[in-house]
């Protein structure tokens, strides 16, 4: 579904990306790590075509990636939810952006809202909500035009800890029962294996794969469950290998 060619990405002087390949597929959930600056929002803005490569290709579902898609999503670390609209509005705006008709996409936005526990919050206003229920809301948004693809950037980092937890293990549900392909960027060596297929490892910047490690358990994975810790111990390694 994404298929990266040797990528690299400078910007001014700064080589943030270098000869990156990769290959995601349908359905599949890639998590993203390294450290600060190693990259990793830029290789989500490439898929997304927020940036252009300085070298190298980005094809999603085949076509080289030239302007943001409406088959693609993103989701940030901030919701960004508009403050003078209510939740169901905010989680179709991005049907009224793509010049969609609201209408039919209002039973998707319930159950989607329905899904993450959001049911008879639709008229509510975002700073009637706490952290974690406003990243919810922006889960469904970003679900709301059934994206082939969705880009998440750290997406549960500005929340505390048992909110994160509870996030990331929602994510695993929706996951579960609206598969899509994933790239999930985070700092959370835990979250990654919760979540991912497979785990990108950058080195620093210029950020290039330094290993891509295939998380092959069973799910739902619950934290804390002793096989996890085995894959998150290896991640830890790798990561000291690339700082070393
Ligand atoms: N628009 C920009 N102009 C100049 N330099 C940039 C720009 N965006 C990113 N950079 C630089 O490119 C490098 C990679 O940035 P990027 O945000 O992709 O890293 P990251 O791995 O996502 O970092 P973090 O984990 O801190 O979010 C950094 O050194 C950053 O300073």
């Amino acid at each position: 579904m994404i298929s990266l060619h040797g990528v690299s990405h400078t910007f001014g002087n700064v080589e943030a990306l270098a000869g990156i390949d990769l290959e995601v597929g349908e359905h599949e959930f890639v998590a993203v790590i390294g450290r600060s600056g190693c990259g990793k929002s830029t290789l989500l803005r490439l898929i997304a075509g927020l940036l252009t490569p300085s070298e190298g290709q980005v094809l999603v579902a085949g076509d080289r990636v030239a302007k943001p898609r409406r088959d693609v999503s993103f989701m940030f670390q901030q919701p960004a939810l508009l403050p003078w609209r209510s939740v169901l509005s905010n989680v179709l705006l991005p049907i009224e952006i793509f010049g969609f008709t609201r209408r039919e996409y209002r039973d998707r936005a319930h159950e989607l809202l329905d899904l993450v526990g959001l049911g008879g919050f639709e008229k509510r206003l975002p700073h009637e909500l706490s952290g974690g229920m406003r990243q919810r809301v922006s889960l469904c948004r970003s679900l709301i035009q059934s994206p082939r693809v969705m880009l998440m950037d750290e997406p549960f980092s500005a929340l505390d800890a048992i909110t994160r937890t509870e996030l990331s293990e929602e994510l695993q549900r929706v996951q579960l029962e609206l598969p899509r392909t994933v790239v999930f960027v985070t700092h959370s060596i835990d979250e990654a294996v919760l979540l991912a297929d497979r785990i990108v490892v950058l080195s620093p910047r210029p950020g290039r794969i330094h290993k891509i490690v295939d998380v092959d358990l069973p799910r739902p994975r619950a934290l804390g469950q002793v096989e996890l810790d085995q894959v998150s111990r290896e991640l830890r390694g790798l990561l000291a290998e690339v700082t070393a």
